[in-house]
């Protein structure tokens, strides 16, 4: 199925000896993240029953009363709301979702129900984590980088979250469900079930992503971009409603907040290239970030993206 975006066929990474899947599989990537930010994969790790058992969950979960779903609503205090919350009126996004911390984290709140809710969003998460390790090693080798190096650079896996999304039918005048915006993190994972409404920007035009069962689409955010130093791009992408309610599951691959983020000397000092960013520290622009949320600038251009960090060229 033509969905717009390169697809790929992880297997040879779960296999022993597939050198040449693998290195075609590699070769696929690193053209899809420097030309779309965005491919999608095949035989990549996470159950496709676990998928879809997740989606059956969420689906139950959101349409339960309002007062049932906020008895895990976020925990005063929390520096991001964790678990079930409804975007406010006011917002341009149309949708409610439920959002989590690693496995074990305090800052967790699950629903009670529906029963076995909390074990498959658990499960999905420790699934992710994985199929991130291996994404994560596939562009270190993209990016021909020194072996293990994103891995060990990115060796905090407490900042990583997983939201389950449900969004409301479009209406006569708006569909907009998650407006246009770039990720910050590293890598982000997204399903979506079979309503779609994903769309990734390319040359001006929105491509769409069209649903397909047990496929995951992957994009790369603001991180990998800084540390490339623009090899490898964060593409808008935006979600618009449809017809009936849309169901879907992001995972955002993260950095610990306390790293410092800038151009790697591999694309930098090592080729004679200019940094095109200052370095910053991920928690700083995190909090840009959703103050763009809390406090909507009222001049498009005071909102923050990762163009506050570039350094124009001389
Ligand atoms: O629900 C989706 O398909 C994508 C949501 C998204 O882009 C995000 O949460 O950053
Ligand atoms: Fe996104």
């Amino acid at each position: 199925m033509n969905s717009g975006i390169p697809t790929v066929d992880l297997s040879p990474f779960f296999a022993q000896g597939d050198e040449e899947g693998k290195r075609n599989a590699i070769k696929i990537i690193g053209h899809a993240c420097s030309e779309y930010g965005f491919f999608q994969v095949v035989n990549h790790g996470v159950p496709v029953e676990l998928m879809k058992g997740a989606l059956a969950l969420s689906k139950k979960f959101f349409n339960h009363p309002t007062e049932e779903k906020l008895k895990s609503g976020p925990v005063p205090g929390m520096p991001i709301p964790g678990g079930y919350t409804c975007q406010p009126e006011r917002s341009a996004d149309k949708n409610d979702y439920f959002m989590m911390f690693p496995p074990g984290s305090s800052f967790n709140v699950y629903p009670i129900n529906p029963p076995g809710f909390r074990d498959i969003l658990d499960e999905m998460f420790s699934q992710f984590v994985n199929t991130g390790r291996i994404i994560e090693n596939i562009i270190n080798e993209c990016l021909r980088l020194p072996s293990n190096l994103l891995m060990e650079y990115n060796d905090d896996r407490m900042w990583d979250l997983m939201t389950a999304y449900r969004y409301f039918p479009a209406t006569k005048t708006e569909n907009t469900g998650v407006a246009e915006h770039k990720d910050v993190n590293c890598i982000t994972f997204v399903f979506q079930d079979e309503v779609g409404g994903l769309k990734v920007q390319k040359e001006g035009n929105w491509i769409p992503v069209t649903p397909v069962e047990g496929m995951l689409v992957v994009n790369v955010g603001d991180v990998i971009q800084v540390l490339s130093n623009d090899k490898f791009k964060s593409v808008s992408h935006r979600v618009v409603r449809q017809a009936r309610d849309r169901y879907s599951y992001a995972f955002f691959y993260n950095i610990g907040g306390d790293k410092w983020v800038e151009p790697l000397p591999q694309f930098t000092k090592e080729i004679k290239e200019a940094p095109k960013y200052k370095g910053f520290l991920f928690k700083e622009y995190l909090q840009l970030r959703s103050r763009n949320k809390t406090h909507p600038p009222s001049r498009p251009e005071d909102v923050i993206s990762i163009k506050h960090y570039s350094i124009p060229a001389q």
